[in-house]
């Protein structure tokens, strides 16, 4: 094993604390180029796709490299703004604001954002941190429900990193965040807002990223942590179980994935006389190309197309201040021990206001 060069160690420097706010990652542009690039380090982890690695690369090099970026770039310029890729955008504007939130609490954190796939790296921006002196960090990945290929990828790809470096930074961990009061208040929160808008549906869906199916036989608890983190929203909202319903969006390849179908199931409820549903992604931390291409347009298209007559989306958290204080709370939890404090007090009664936010809500 080689590490590679670092700074001479010097002493007396001040412990610091930084958060690494990760992502999936996105492309760097809306064209068949970037996403071969993209696509190619995606599907070549093997957490995300645990087939037979000879196997698989024959097919991904061979066929899957060669037809869906040209497919997937015309997808990605359908949602693209002046901005960049909205994952993103999204991605870091939520990293900033998290550092503002962490401020006013009175929390000395660095935060930054880091992509697994694509750029900034999670091993440059790491670099940077400890460049900069960070002798801390939590590592935040922007899923709240716990996957091999999503979380644990991270995990994987901090982990490398590690392997790479002399003087190693204490680390610490999110693993999920699928049930934390103030993440399902803030989801029930842009339900209400939505519903005072465009009125009640006779269905919220609630449509999550899909999984391989096998995963869960494995032992995966995504599955278990998208009902559940659908149950507890419901329960929120004051749903009946005939009101709402989990599904599973964004197949790839032929197996059989996490069911119900999110777009089958549109379909069914058409035919089955449901005339207006409105769709939410609670798995999805910021809007990106599976929530605004896939759900907004495509969905949306196959729900009307079979008979529905109003199908609205509901955006993601993304920098709502809800979302930004669930997120908030989230990373103080995980920050204590650590002396990230300049004013204590300040800290203590925001977490104060935001169970009795929490409380407030679920009652
Ligand atoms: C939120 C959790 C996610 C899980 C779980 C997940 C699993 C998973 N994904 C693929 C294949 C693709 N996913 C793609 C895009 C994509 N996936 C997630 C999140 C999860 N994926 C996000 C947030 C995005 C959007 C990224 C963006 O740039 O906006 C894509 C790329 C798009 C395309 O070509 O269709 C692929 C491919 C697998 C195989 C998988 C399971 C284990
Ligand atoms: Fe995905
Ligand atoms: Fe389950």
């Amino acid at each position: 094993m080689t590490t590679r060069p670092e700074a001479a160690y010097s002493h007396g420097s001040s412990p610091k604390t930084a958060l690494l706010y990760c992502n999936l990652g996105t492309p760097d542009a809306p064209t068949p180029a970037a996403l071969r690039r993209y696509l190619a380090q995606f599907l070549s982890d093997p957490r995300v796709v645990e087939i037979p690695r000879l196997i698989w690369l024959a097919i991904l090099h061979g066929i899957i490299l060669r037809v869906r970026p040209a497919k997937s770039a015309a997808k990605y310029a359908s949602v693209w703004t002046s901005e960049g890729s909205p994952l993103k955008v999204w991605t870091e504007k939520q990293a900033k604001l998290l550092q503002g939130y962490l401020g006013e609490r009175g929390h000395a954190v660095t935060v930054r954002y880091a992509m697994r796939y694509g750029s900034p790296s999670i091993a440059d921006t790491l670099n940077s941190l400890r460049a900069e002196g960070a002798t801390r960090i939590l590592v935040l990945p922007a899923y709240p429900q716990y996957s091999g290929a999503t979380t644990a990828s991270v995990v994987d790809d901090v982990a490398n990193w590690a392997l790479r470096t002399r003087h190693l930074p204490e680390l610490r961990f999110v693993n999920r965040y699928h049930d934390d009061p103030l993440y399902i208040a803030a989801l029930a929160e842009s339900v209400r807002a939505h519903w005072a808008v465009n009125g009640r549906p006779e269905r919220l869906v609630m449509s999550f990223h899909g999984m391989p199916a096998r995963t869960l036989a494995l032992g995966d608890p995504y599955h278990c942590e998208c009902l559940k983190t659908g149950r507890l929203l419901a329960e929120s909202l004051g749903l009946s179980k005939a009101e709402y319903i989990v599904t599973f969006q964004s197949r790839f390849g032929k197996a059989k994935w996490l069911e119900p179908y999110t777009e089958p199931t549109l379909k069914k409820l058409a035919a089955d006389g449901v005339k207006k549903v409105a769709v939410i992604c609670p798995g999805f931390s910021a809007d990106c190309l599976e929530t605004l291409e896939e759900i907004s347009m495509e969905a949306r298209e196959t729900f009307l197309h079979a008979g529905g007559e109003a199908f609205s989306y509901i955006p993601c958290l993304n920098d709502s201040p809800a979302g930004m204080r669930a997120l908030t709370t989230l990373a103080e939890r995980h920050l204590q021990g650590w002396p990230t404090l300049a004013r204590p007090d300040a800290a203590a009664l925001q977490m104060q206001r935001d169970l009795a936010l929490a409380a407030g809500a679920s009652n």
